[in-house]
């Protein structure tokens, strides 16, 4: 439930009629090690899904290699299973039977124990008596939690998720958050959660890494050394989601072809430039 996900020069350019190619990304490198815990952030625009899709094989790159646990990426897998801001469960199915739904796919467990995993995954995210419910009789927040669980059931090489607390109130974003910082501290899986708010990878993540846009590439990365657990009241985790924050709107002015000058990273944070592309900061 933890491999190394390597990225090798990948490059991806989508063509729109009347605008020619737009590099969503370009000559993109990254390793990701057993066990870490990746965000992905950057401007609207920059390519963290399309970098996401092409890790879970659900699109190809023009150039450059995938690997995720030494083999090459050709295309979906229950090993890279991803988990959606919108859930995507299947509304004609109880929260237990979308749970067991890919277990079912693999064809390898009785029913007996696909239903006793499935209970197990739903237990692991707070869902005790969930599994009867269908997805419209439960919250937002239940979904969400049912869409982690069905993901984690598959116990897959690496946990791919796209801002899966996006569509979340608040006060259920930071709930969920703290709970998934303690459920990876005791599976210790590869994760790479792209995100927009950049408290979470405060509370969630050991790396952070930056992109921008036009073309979408790899800006920096910031290795978070807070010790865990972490709690979202941490004066250390609000002063990198703080620093985060503020350099994800320094982002936008390299987007727009400024350059912008950063504080210095607070304690707990250290920023590493990317080996290629070079930093755009001074
Ligand atoms: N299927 C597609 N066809 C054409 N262009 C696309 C397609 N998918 C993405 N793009 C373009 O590629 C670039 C990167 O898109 P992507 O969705 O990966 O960015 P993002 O960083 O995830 O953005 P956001 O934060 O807004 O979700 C954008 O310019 C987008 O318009």
């Amino acid at each position: 439930m933890s491999s190394k996900v390597l990225v090798e020069g990948v490059t991806k350019i989508f063509y729109q009629r009347g605008r020619g190619g737009v590099h969503a990304l370009k000559d993109v490198d990254l390793a990701v090690d057993p066990g870490e815990f990746l965000c992905v952030a950057g401007p609207s625009g920059c390519g963290k899904t399309t970098l996401l899709n092409m890790i879970a094989g659900l699109d190809t790159p023009d150039e450059g290699r995938i690997f995720v646990g030494g083999s090459r990426v050709h295309g979906p897998s229950p090993e890279r299973t991803v988990v959606f801001q919108d859930g995507a469960l299947f509304p004609w199915l109880t929260c237990g039977k979308n749970v067991e739904y890919g277990l079912r796919m693999r064809g390898e467990l009785s029913k007996g124990e696909r239903k006793d995993r499935a209970e197990e995954a739903l237990a692991s995210m707070g869902l005790d008596s969930m599994a009867e419910r269908y997805p419209h009789e439960v919250s937002g927040g239940q979904r969400q939690r049912v869409a982690i669980a069905r993901a984690l059931v598959m116990e897959p090489e690496v946990l791919l998720c796209d801002e899966p607390f996006a569509a979340l109130d608040a006060l259920t974003r930071k709930r969920l958050a703290v709970d998934m910082a303690r459920l990876w501290e005791t599976t210790r899986m590869t994760v790479i959660w792209v995100e927009h708010n950049l408290y979470l990878p405060a509370l969630l993540a050991d790396r952070v890494l930056l992109l921008a846009a036009d073309p979408g590439r790899v800006l920096d990365e910031v290795v978070v050394r807070l010790p865990r657990p972490r709690s979202p009241s941490d004066l250390g985790v609000i002063k990198v989601g703080d620093w985060l924050s503020d350099w994800l709107e320094a982002l936008d002015g390299v987007r727009q072809g400024h350059r912008v000058s950063l504080p210095a990273p607070p304690d707990g944070a250290e920023v590493r430039p990317a080996p290629h592309h070079g930093r755009m900061f001074h």
